[in-house]
């Protein structure tokens, strides 16, 4: 098992990665939930199958332990799915001292973790990811639903008591979902720098290869690179920022062409594509973009997918995201690797390389 050890402005938490952890939830989490209540575990509904009986019998060997199953999917990060969440807690007789579980990818850690933030204005939860997304969902404490009006548009920063990483659950995960997962992955190693990149890249030619036996490495190692940002910048007051390397983009193209059409590191890996593209374009990079488009779609990544909608559409879901101001769009751009900055780019410029790429 590896440890690496967060400090978050609240608490220091663990995030503990290793196979068959699930196995061993008792012993590891005796002492994080001493004095605590009951437990209230939102198991998404394709995990339930799978991880949940396990899960359960671990738990009650320290608490009393109630079972919520959401459905699985981006549409479950809904203010309707929270207040059933929410109803179904105080049914449960969850009290301050109950601790909520996640059991699932980033949508069960998402809702669950913003489920915890409110409830009672606020109790601990466990994040217990089952996807290889969850390397950075489950990591940093930011919380949240989507609103009509955009993704992740209601939240909370709300550090986990802990997380435990069962690697061993990710061999039930569909080749969509690696893929998915492993463009933040990407992303981590374009924050990081030459070294964690070109180690992806040699390594990375199809998605067979990134179920290596050497994933549960670049996990911890993927989750060093976000624990260093989040530490020095929890509330993304400032440097948090660059861990939405491509998000501008891939946000807007999970919204717009409906959630759940895209997944959103398929969105994601577009829009990392695209900041290098704006990069070079804003004289802050000099990046091959053939080349590094050529590794991307060879990984099945939807690139090209800005083309099925209009730059217009675009451009308007951009000015809503959180890193806008005043109606003006805020993008982190990458040097190279190991080099990010945040910048404004003025919404023509945005328009004229949607066009000029995608049309
Ligand atoms: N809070 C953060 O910092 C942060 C960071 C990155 C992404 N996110 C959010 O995370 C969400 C995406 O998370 P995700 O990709 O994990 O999606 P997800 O939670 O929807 O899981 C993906 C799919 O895999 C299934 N699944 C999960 N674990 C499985 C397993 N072990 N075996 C078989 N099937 C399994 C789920 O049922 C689901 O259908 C997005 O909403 C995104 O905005 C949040
Ligand atoms: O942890 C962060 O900070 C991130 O930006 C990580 C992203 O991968 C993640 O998708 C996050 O939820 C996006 O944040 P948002 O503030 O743009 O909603
Ligand atoms: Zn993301």
């Amino acid at each position: 098992m590896e440890t690496v050890q967060i400090q978050a402005e609240k608490r220091s938490y663990p995030v503990m990665i290793g196979e068959g952890l699930r196995y061993q939830l008792a012993d590891v989490l005796k002492e994080t939930t001493a004095g605590k209540s009951r437990f209230l575990l939102v198991v998404d509904e394709a995990v339930d199958a799978l991880y949940r009986e396990e899960t359960e019998s671990q738990l009650a060997r320290l608490l009393p332990v109630s079972t919520y199953v959401m459905p699985g999917g981006e549409q479950s990060k809904s203010v309707e799915e929270l207040s059933r969440l929410w109803e179904f807690a105080a049914e449960s007789e969850m009290d301050r001292k109950s601790v909520f579980v996640a059991l699932g990818g980033g949508v069960a850690g998402d809702l669950t973790g913003f489920a915890a933030a409110g409830y009672m204005r606020g109790v601990d939860y466990i994040q217990l990811p089952t996807t290889l997304l969850a390397q950075d969902s489950s990591v940093g404490g930011k919380t949240g639903i989507n609103l009509h009006a955009g993704k992740n548009l209601a939240g909370a920063f709300h550090p986990p008591l802990a997380v435990i990483y069962d690697t061993g659950t990710l061999h039930t995960l569909p080749d969509a979902e690696w893929r998915s997962g492993f463009a933040e992955m990407i992303k981590h190693a374009y924050l990081d720098g030459e070294a964690f990149l070109q180690d992806l890249k040699a390594r990375v030619q199809s998605v067979e290869d990134m179920k290596s036996p050497e994933v549960a490495s670049w996990i911890k190692r993927s989750i060093e690179v976000k624990a260093r940002i989040v530490e020095e910048d929890e509330r993304e007051q400032g440097v948090r920022a660059f861990l939405n390397l491509g998000h501008t983009l891939g946000h807007a193209l999970e919204k717009e062409m409906g959630y759940g059409r895209i997944t959103h590191g398929e969105g994601v890996a577009a829009g990392l594509w695209f900041a290098l593209a704006v990069s070079n374009n804003e004289g802050a990079g000099h990046w091959d973009l053939e080349k590094e488009k050529a590794w991307l779609e060879s990984l099945g990544y939807p690139v090209d997918a800005p083309g099925r909608l209009s730059a217009d559409t675009i451009v308007e879901s951009m000015k809503r995201d959180k890193k806008a101001s005043h109606g003006e769009i805020h993008y982190v751009l990458l040097e190279k690797p190991g080099k990010p900055m945040t910048a404004k780019v003025e919404e023509n410029t945005i328009r004229q390389l949607l066009d000029r790429y995608y049309k």
